[in-house]
């Protein structure tokens, strides 16, 4: 699969890497001289963030290449996405230039921020809004604005890059989420124009408190709990009055004088200054893959944390009876790094866990399994440390039965980096197979107890 980015800034380098690490090739088009340098320095980010989102491993990178001709970037591409900037006159010149140019099966996403589909298209083009979100390689939103035939393909597609496509019922300016941003902003820009806090205090007034809740409820869910046991109608009838109260009386938009400006952009470098545009990048996609991860721990995955358990669960390979299984292929996510610089003893333990949990999963001891009452208990695990690893490395265990009998299992588990093969731990694990509600040792269902007896039979025979 092939995708056109047309505009490689911000937004256009973020859609570059989203759809290279998930396996797509990408040509880039940008009469910027600094687009290359600027897309290699997004990808850097981003390779070092998106593959730690996931407990599996994303696919080989596609092929990435620049072109100075439009023409030749778009040829034989699935998808074209335009990301130029946000300007009515130079986005219908690039969509007029796409019809003559993209194949016509190709799907036309902008990235635009606001502008609606029927505007993008009244010189003729037909090109759906695909609104991301700043970084787009991590987070999940589309907005999907436009034709429904080719909004229903469109999110087929981005489902299957780990994007969660929203589509927007009716088009208006600004679509969904940017009205909030905007309300937001105005605010914002209020509260410094008059002297109330400066940048940095409304950050903390965020990042301390609701921005929090937002990013796992939202606002309804939010203000539903806040509601206490009466729920919505409650909160509604306490909070409904302060609607007509000067708390949200300011509608309008500050004037955007040379003052305003300096002022805020002064009080942002006082602020963060200290701190280059690419570092203040990293820190945010290392909190960002730490709170996407967190939100994918929880049960089925929550919030943002649902769209990484799901796309993660279609990379994960189907598994046949090898000898060894290859039960784990991952890369070493940022977070298990530990003061050492390295990745933290703790993390071979879940590796190796994870390992046990695809072998139990393999022979039948999945989630319905264990929802039926029965699973296996690790009572005994001796890992031998051999190597150091470190974050953003490609690593994989490969898994041998080496006892099969009854209730006893016996696993042999071999991590090794993908780069060179080389081994960097070993783990001999004892489990026992117990009943959930006793807690007692018992022997597996009949079929259990089969699969581990075979493949404990097919790896004592050794390699295949
Ligand atoms: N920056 C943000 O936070 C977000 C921006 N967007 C939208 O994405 C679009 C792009 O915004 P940014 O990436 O922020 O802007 P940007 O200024 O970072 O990048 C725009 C790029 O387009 C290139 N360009 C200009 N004319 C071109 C042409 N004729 N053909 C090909 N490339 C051309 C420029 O050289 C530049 O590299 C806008 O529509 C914006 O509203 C959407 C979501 C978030
Ligand atoms: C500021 N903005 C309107 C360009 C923001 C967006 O469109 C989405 C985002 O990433 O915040």
């Amino acid at each position: 699969m092939k995708a056109a980015i047309i505009g490689g800034g911000v937004i256009g380098g973020g859609w570059a890497a989203r759809f290279l690490l998930n396996g797509w090739d990408v040509a880039v088009f940008d009469p910027d001289p600094e687009a290359e340098r600027k897309i290699s320095e997004v990808l850097m980010n981003a390779r070092r963030a998106l593959p730690g989102l996931y407990d599996t491993a994303l696919p080989p990178e596609g092929r990435l290449t620049y072109h100075s001709d439009l023409a030749q970037s778009v040829a034989g591409a699935d998808w074209v996405q335009e990301s130029v900037p946000e300007r009515l006159e130079l986005k219908h010149k690039v969509l007029a230039d796409l019809m003559q140019y993209a194949p016509d099966e190709a799907i036309i996403g902008s990235s635009t921020s606001g502008f609606k589909p029927s505007e993008l298209n009244e010189k003729g083009a037909r090109a759906i809004v695909a609104h991301p979100f700043n970084p787009v390689y991590l987070l999940p939103l589309i907005e999907l604005v436009g034709d429904a035939d080719t909004c229903a393909r469109a999110a087929d597609i981005l489902s299957g890059i780990g994007m969660f496509p929203l589509k927007v019922r009716k088009e208006i300016d600004a679509h969904i989420a940017d009205r909030f941003l905007e309300a937001v902003w105005r605010e914002a820009l209020w509260l410094v124009k008059d002297g109330i806090a400066n940048t940095e205090e409304i950050d903390e007034a965020i990042r301390m408190g609701f921005g929090l809740r937002w990013a796992q409820m939202g606002l309804f869910e939010t203000y539903r709990v806040a509601g206490g046991e009466a729920g919505m109608k409650h909160f509604m009838a306490q909070f409904g009055p302060c609607l007509s109260w000067p708390w949200t009386k300011l509608m309008d938009v500050p004037e955007f004088t040379d003052e305003l400006v300096d002022l805020i952009a002064d009080q942002s470098d006082a602020q963060s200054g200290h701190m280059s545009i690419r570092e203040l990048e990293r820190l945010r996609d290392d909190n960002l893959v730490s709170i996407l991860r967190a939100l994918k721990a929880r049960g089925p995955g929550s919030g943002a944390g649902r769209v990484v358990r799901d796309h993660e669960a279609d990379l994960w390979h189907a598994m046949t009876d090898t000898t060894p299984l290859r039960t784990v292929a991952r890369d070493v996510p940022i977070d298990w790094t530990d003061y050492n610089g390295h990745m933290n003893e703790g993390r071979y333990g879940q590796v190796f866990s994870d390992a046990a949990d695809r072998v139990m999963a393999h022979v039948g001891a999945d989630a319905d399994y264990i929802g039926s009452g029965l699973s296996f208990f690790t009572a005994e695990t001796n890992i031998k440390y051999l190597d150091e690893c470190h974050a953003g490395e490609a690593v994989y265990v490969d898994s041998t039965v080496t006892l099969g009998e009854g209730k006893k299992l016996r696993l042999w588990h071999e991590m090794r980096r993908k780069a060179d093969d080389s081994l960097l731990a070993t783990c001999d694990q004892f489990l026992l197979h117990v009943d959930l509600t006793t807690r007692k040792s018992c022997p597996p269902r009949a079929d259990v107890e089969a699969r581990v007896e075979t493949l404990a039979t097919l790896h004592a025979r050794g390699t295949t």
